[in-house]
């Protein structure tokens, strides 16, 4: 199993979604959805094995989480607009502590970025935080550490255009995180999810 965390500072948390201006007025929507697209879509399939989580910290009630689930999805498409009418169903609904469904394989909830990615420690599942200055990956998941460290699952936490807070980071630094660079140069969040797919995939698929 695959999962992402993201972190999504400025997103939206009604459904009051524009869908002509999902970078300006829905707090950087667009590039919500491109994270989403990154982590599902294949070339004509979707990857089932991988869960989403996008947090949003934006106006007017946050935090609002919503979590993508891929071996349930169903009608999604990959370009932004699609995956974007998604999320304003999801967002428009009331959200209380517990995860509901929206549609097909996504549910929205009332939760924090933190009380999920302490759900993914309880459950014992490989957690890592993406960074720039972190470790290179290949030091920690390779062909030699792939097999016995795959039965637990592996999630990735990872920030939108600002990053993540200090708290944030001390957060994480506390619960003993490991941080993760993938490339000497900064990426954008869903170049990110590419990166981490192709590098478990080949480890995956010994190719
Ligand atoms: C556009 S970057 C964030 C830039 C933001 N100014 C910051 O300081 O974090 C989005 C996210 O992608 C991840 N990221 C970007 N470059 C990375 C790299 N080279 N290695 C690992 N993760 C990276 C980080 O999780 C980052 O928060």
């Amino acid at each position: 199993m695959r999962e992402f965390i993201l972190k999504a500072n400025k997103a939206i948390t009604s459904g009051n979604v524009n869908l002509k201006d999902l970078p300006g007025s829905c707090g950087r929507l667009d590039l919500v959805c491109r994270c989403i697209s990154s982590a599902f879509f294949l070339s004509h399939d979707i990857r089932r094995d991988t869960v989403f989580y996008s947090v949003h910290y934006g106006e007017p009630n946050p935090p609002v989480a919503l979590k993508f689930v891929g071996s349930e999805l169903k009608r999604l498409s990959p370009d932004e607009r699609s995956i974007a009418i998604f999320i304003k169903k999801a967002l428009s609904k009331e959200h209380n502590s517990k995860w509901r469904e929206s549609t097909p394989g996504i549910y929205h909830a009332k939760k924090d970025f933190r009380e999920i990615v302490l759900e993914k420690i309880e459950k014992g599942r490989n957690v890592y935080f993406l960074h720039l200055r972190g470790k290179p990956i290949k030091d920690v998941i390779n062909s030699r550490t792939y097999n016995e460290i795959k039965d637990r699952g592996f999630v990735f936490i990872l920030g939108d255009h600002i990053g993540l807070t200090e708290e944030d980071e001390r957060f994480l630094n506390d619960l003993k995180i490991e941080k993760l660079s993938l490339s000497p140069l900064e990426l954008h969040a869903n170049q990110c999810i590419d990166i981490v797919h192709n590098i478990l995939d080949k480890l995956e698929y010994r190719r």
